[in-house]
């Protein structure tokens, strides 16, 4: 069976990738990634300068899921830089997850990625909910359609989004018709971690996770039905553009989820933390076998085609 798709003109082995943020902190990590079944794959969003993030412990697996408030550690935008310039890109496709903590530095590692000319994709993350004192511009929708007329104009390549999850029809509305102002969006991730959940240890009466008084983004099991919506609801309302679906994703069957409500690509975060890189291999053979069940040849037979009733 054939798993082969395309996404903006390039081809994949597989619809198939890791989240950003997950196994793809250090050279060693994204190198497994690249040489893993997965048919993409993204860096951790970076910010201009190497971070620690926040105080451990910062993740925690949880019965459906995990929590985090990893506060977005990362090696700085060069080191990442340094690693598009050296990757196979025949081998897969990259993305590059960008994180600025203001306007001005996303602009900055922006320009720098388009003068290294590198064929790496970039996806600007929106929606990071675990940087103290930093509302998530995705829910800023002042702040979201600034920095993508911004990036539009500094940035002369497609570029994608990662927006957080949104919970109301009217939510989806505006945000799309902010999105659809910009060409240059060619693709939109959905979604990041449900931010801001709380989960408790009832033996030792405390939270899971020492930042933000325990406070961490959702992941997992728990996010599913979140993330297909979201799926839909910008697949239905950016015809134009590509959808990454993200959240939920753990078995076959999950994916060919994703991929019916409109997903191109779908990521994997909490399983792929849990699992390791041999996940790729396991959905894809899970992913063939509903297809072969169901007598789809090829993606595209059903890509999109969530019937209503
Ligand atoms: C980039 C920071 C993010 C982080 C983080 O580094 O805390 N965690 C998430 O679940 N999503 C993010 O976007």
């Amino acid at each position: 069976l054939d798993l082969s798709t395309f996404f903006l003109g390039r081809p994949l082995a597989a619809p198939l990738m890791n989240a950003s943020g997950v196994w793809c902190n250090v050279t060693n990590q994204l190198n497994a990634l690249a040489k893993s079944e997965a048919g993409a794959m993204v860096t951790k969003s970076c910010t201009l300068v190497r971070r620690d993030g926040n105080p451990e412990p910062r993740y925690h697996t949880l019965s459906m899921g995990s929590i985090n408030s990893m506060g977005l550690p990362n090696e700085g935008h060069l080191y990442y830089l340094d690693y598009a310039q050296q990757h196979d890109y025949e081998n897969k496709p990259l993305f590059f997850s960008v994180a600025g903590l203001t306007l001005d530095d996303n602009l900055t590692m922006v320009a720098q990625i388009q003068d290294a000319y590198t064929p790496a994709m970039v996806e600007i993350n929106l929606s990071c909910p675990n940087v103290p004192g930093k509302a998530q511009i995705g829910y800023d929708f002042e702040a979201l359609d600034v920095i993508l007329a911004e990036i539009s104009s500094a940035y002369a390549r497609p570029f994608g989004v990662k927006l957080p999850p949104y919970f109301d029809i009217a939510h989806f509305d505006e945000v799309a018709e902010i999105l659809n102002r910009y060409d240059k969006v060619a693709f939109v991730t959905c979604i990041n971690s449900i931010g801001n959940g709380l989960m408790i240890d009832i033996n030792s009466e405390t939270v899971l996770i020492k930042p933000k008084q325990g406070f961490g983004g959702i992941g997992g099991e728990y996010v599913l039905p979140t993330a297909l919506a979201n799926v839909n609801a910008f697949y239905r309302r950016c015809p134009e553009k590509s959808i990454i679906g993200c959240g939920g994703v753990s078995t076959g069957e999950h994916v060919f989820m994703h991929l019916l409500a409109g997903a191109s690509i779908v990521q994997v975060g909490t399983a792929l933390y849990e699992e390791g890189v041999d996940i790729f291999a396991r959905l894809k053979i899970e992913l063939a076998r509903i297809m072969q069940q169901k007598g789809y040849q090829k993606i595209e037979e059903y890509q999109g085609k969530l019937k209503t009733i």
